[in-house]
C-alpha cells in the first residue's frame, strides 16, 4: 500500500459515571485517533493510552509526541507498507507499545478495507459473537456497588470484574457472593495493588470461588506472582505484566500465571496479541479479551480478537453505553448477554462524522 496521509486526532469522551480504579479515576477519556490513508482505503486505528502513565509508562502526550517525531516518520516511505511491516519496521523504537499498536491497527483496518476482508477473518474467529463482562470501579460504598452490580446483571453481562485495592477486596466480594449468589462469573482485578506479603489476605478471597485474581502484583514481578500462586487457590491471570508473546510464555512457564488478559495496545498491536493468543492456547492457558474504555473503533476490533477459539473468557468488551453516552461509531449494544463480530470489511465500523466533530479536540496531518 502507498501511504498518502495519517492524521492524529485528540479527542475527549465523558465517561457515563466517573471509573475509579486502585491507580485513579478517570471521569473522561481523553484518546488519540490515528486515520491512515492510502489509494485503497482509509484506516483507523485507537490508541488505549490513558492521560497520566499510571497504567504503564504511556501516556496521551507521550504517544502523539512518539508518533509525530518517529513512528509515522518511520514508516511513511516504506515502499510497500502492510501491517506486518509496521512491526519490523518500528521495532528499533523502544517501548511505546500502545502507540505502535494504534498505527499497526490503522495500516491493517486500511489494508483490510481495501481487500474486503475483517478483522475478524484475518485474526482467525470461530465465533459471531462473544459473551461480554463487565469491569466494576471501586465505589465509596458497597451499597453503591451492589446497585451498579445489580444493574449491569440485568443488563444481561455474563460476568462481574471487581476492581479491588487494599482495604477495598474481601468485604466487597463478599457482598456481591451474598447477595447475587454462587452462580455469578466474578473476579478481581488489582492494578498491581498488592505485595507478595499480602499474600495470606488474598488467600482470603479464595472462598468465594473466584474466576481469577487479576494482576494483584507489580507488573515486573513475575517471581513474585509464581510465589503467590503457590500460596493462593484463586488463579493468577496477568494484564500489565504480559507485553509480548515471548514475556508470556516465560510467564507461563515460571508459574505466574493461569490466564492471561489480553490487550492489544498493552502488547504492541492486534498481530502480537493473536501470537499471545497462539501461545497461550500451546500451553493450555486460557485467555479473554481486556478493556481500555475503548471507543466502538478499538472496540470494534477487540470484539474481533475475542472470537478467537482460546478466547474462553468472557473479556471486558462491554457495550459502548457502559462507558458513553454517545459513541464515536454506531453503538455497541448487548444482545442476550453478547456483542455480534463485525463483518464488514476491517474493524467494520465507521466514525460518525457529526459525534467525532463533536468530541474533538485537535486534529494534525502528520503526513500528507
Ligand atoms: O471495560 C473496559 O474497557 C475497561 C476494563 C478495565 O477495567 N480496564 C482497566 C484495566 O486495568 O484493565 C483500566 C481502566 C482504566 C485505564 C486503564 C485500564
Amino acid at each position: 500500500m502507498k501511504l498518502t496521509g495519517v492524521e492524529l486526532r485528540r479527542i475527549r469522551m465523558p465517561l457515563v459515571a466517573p471509573f475509579r480504579t486502585s491507580f485513579g479515576t478517570e471521569t473522561d477519556r481523553d484518546i488519540l485517533l490515528l486515520r491512515v490513508v492510502t489509494e485503497e482505503a482509509e484506516g483507523w486505528g485507537e490508541c488505549v493510552a490513558t492521560g497520566e502513565p499510571l497504567y504503564s509508562s504511556e501516556y496521551v502526550d507521550g504517544a502523539a509526541d512518539v508518533l509525530r517525531r518517529y513512528l509515522v516518520p518511520a514508516i511513511v516511505d516504506h515502499p510497500r507498507l502492510d501491517a506486518v511491516a509496521v512491526g519490523s519496521v518500528l521495532a528499533p523504537f523502544k517501548g511505546h507499545r500502545m502507540a505502535k499498536a494504534a498505527l499497526e491497527m490503522a495500516v491493517l483496518d486500511a489494508e483490510l478495507r481495501g481487500q474486503g476482508r475483517s478483522f475478524g477473518r484475518e485474526l482467525g474467529a470461530v465465533r459471531d459473537r462473544v459473551a461480554c463482562g463487565v469491569s466494576v470501579g471501586i465505589m465509596d460504598s458497597i451499597g453503591e456497588l451492589l446497585d451498579a452490580v445489580e444493574g449491569y446483571l440485568d443488563a444481561g453481562y455474563v460476568r462481574i470484574k471487581l476492581k479491588i485495592e487494599p482495604g477495598w477486596d474481601i468485604a466487597p466480594v463478599r457482598a456481591v457472593r451474598e447477595r447475587f449468589g454462587d452462580d455469578v462469573l466474578l473476579q478481581v482485578d488489582a492494578n498491581t495493588a498488592y505485595s507478595l506479603a499480602d499474600a495470606r489476605h488474598l488467600a482470603r478471597l479464595d472462598p468465594f470461588d473466584l474466576l481469577l485474581i487479576e494482576q494483584p502484583l507489580d507488573e515486573e514481578d513475575i517471581r513474585g506472582h509464581a510465589e503467590l500462586a503457590r500460596i493462593v487457590r484463586t488463579p493468577v491471570c496477568l494484564d500489565e505484566s504480559i507485553t509480548s508473546a515471548a514475556i508470556a510464555a516465560d510467564a507461563i512457564r515460571r508459574g505466574a500465571c493461569a490466564i492471561v488478559n489480553v490487550k492489544p495496545g498493552r502488547v504492541g498491536g492486534y498481530l502480537e496479541a493473536r501470537r499471545i493468543h497462539d501461545v497461550c492456547a500451546a500451553h493450555g492457558v486460557p485467555v479473554w479479551c481486556g478493556g481500555m474504555l475503548e471507543t466502538g473503533i478499538g472496540r470494534a476490533a477487540n470484539v474481533a480478537l475475542a472470537a478467537l477459539p482460546g478466547f474462553t473468557l468472557p473479556g471486558d468488551t462491554s457495550a459502548s453505553d457502559r462507558y458513553y453516552h454517545t459513541d464515536v461509531t454506531p453503538p455497541f449494544v448487548l444482545d442476550d448477554g453478547h456483542l455480534p463480530v463485525p463483518t464488514g470489511p476491517g474493524i467494520g465500523v465507521q466514525p460518525l462524522p457529526d459525534v467525532l466533530a463533536e468530541v474533538t479536540v485537535a486534529s494534525e496531518w502528520l503526513h500528507r
